[in-house]
């Protein structure tokens, strides 16, 4: 288990982590989101004790790490970090990569290993290659198998999915999130692709200019988010908050919400009057972009499985908004 109590840091007087508290337990993973520049890089750097923290303490299996500016050589052994960073030796090959994490082993176990760990990132073709030799997402892929070798009891993941194809990414994901569980590993996973990470992670914690804003569930947050900012780092959706709009919309019991395209529903009984602005192909579906026939200059979306043709007229339905305070 890897606990962060009280923490206090700044670089400078522009930003500042600021009493952060949070526990993430063996065999589970924290998400941990916030817009670029909330601090996230930061706190995981101190976290791993490659960073000392002003105050507060980083408790490891309930024992108290030495911060970095403590040691002779900053880190800790059973706390492994994956980032977007290549930190591969670029000459040797990427077998010899894996394998100088599995040095102190038999050889036997480093063959058996750096086998099963090819399997799993799906590298086996890459082995005898050169780190000069792969893409990012290659690279990634290794860094990821490199940080599992020897086992951690912690891993700390900044963005390390960020190069892969959508496919890979998912599967590697479940099956990172299986070996977390089995090996009682606990895990933070620092990202900006919250889809990636709602239905991973055990918990979630929202950072804004190095504050935690919201901790939760997937599900808490996602449905009870509690502020604007929550509310837009979740999802895409449109934040109404004009008195007279709401009125427009027929929406009387709040003066705050959050519409999410899901919660916008196209009848031809509607109660609101809209006109279709574009129709974007998405694939596997259209996005209907459109505006509030009383406001022309109002955009929002809906998801749509037919197109709808530019300034038809619709009618539409909101059920389901979110309240915020
Ligand atoms: N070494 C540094 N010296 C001074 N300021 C720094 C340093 N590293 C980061 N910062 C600043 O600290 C703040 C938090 O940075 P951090 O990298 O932790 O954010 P982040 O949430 O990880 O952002 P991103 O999502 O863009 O990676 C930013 O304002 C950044 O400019």
């Amino acid at each position: 288990m890897i606990e962060a109590k009280k923490i206090n840091f700044s670089y400078s007087k522009n930003f500042a982590l600021k009493n952060i508290n949070l526990r993430v337990k063996n065999g589970e993973i924290l998400g941990l989101i916030g817009e670029s520049g909330s601090g996230k890089s930061t706190l995981l750097k101190i976290l791993s004790g490659l960073l000392s923290q002003d105050s507060g303490q980083i408790l490891f299996e309930n024992e108290e790490i030495l911060k970095a500016s403590e040691k002779l050589v900053p880190g800790h052994k059973e706390i492994k970090t994956v980032t977007q960073n290549n930190t591969l030796f670029p000459n040797i090959s990427i077998a010899e990569n894996i394998k100088y994490e599995l040095r102190y082993y038999q050889k036997s176990y480093q063959e058996e290993k750096l086998k099963s760990l090819a399997d799993l990132v799906k590298i086996k073709h890459l082995l005898s290659k050169y780190p000069r030799e792969l893409s990012g997402g290659e690279i990634q892929r290794v860094l990821i198998a490199k940080a599992i070798s020897d086992e951690p009891k912690v891993l700390l993941l900044d963005e390390p999915f960020s190069n892969l194809d959508s496919i890979i990414k998912k599967k590697i994901l479940f099956e990172l999130k299986d070996i977390i569980s089995k090996q009682n590993i606990a895990c933070v996973f620092v990202t900006h692709e919250i889809t990636d990470a709602l239905g991973l992670v055990n918990s979630l914690v929202i950072l804004k200019n190095g504050k935690i804003v919201q901790k939760g569930s997937s599900e808490e947050i996602y449905f009870s988010p509690k502020s604007e900012y929550v509310g837009l780092l979740t999802s895409d959706g449109f934040i109404i908050n004009n008195v007279s709009l709401l009125e427009k919309l027929h929406i009387n019991e709040a003066s705050k919400i959050l519409l999410r395209p899901e919660h916008i529903f196209f009848k031809n009984t509607g109660k609101i009057a809209a006109r279709v602005k574009h129709s974007i192909f998405k694939g596997s579906h259209f996005e209907i972009w459109f505006s509030i026939e009383n406001d022309p200059d109002s955009a929002y979306y809906f998801k749509s499985e037919i197109k709808i043709e530019s300034e038809t007229a619709i009618s539409l339905d909101f059920e389901g908004y979110l309240i915020l305070k």
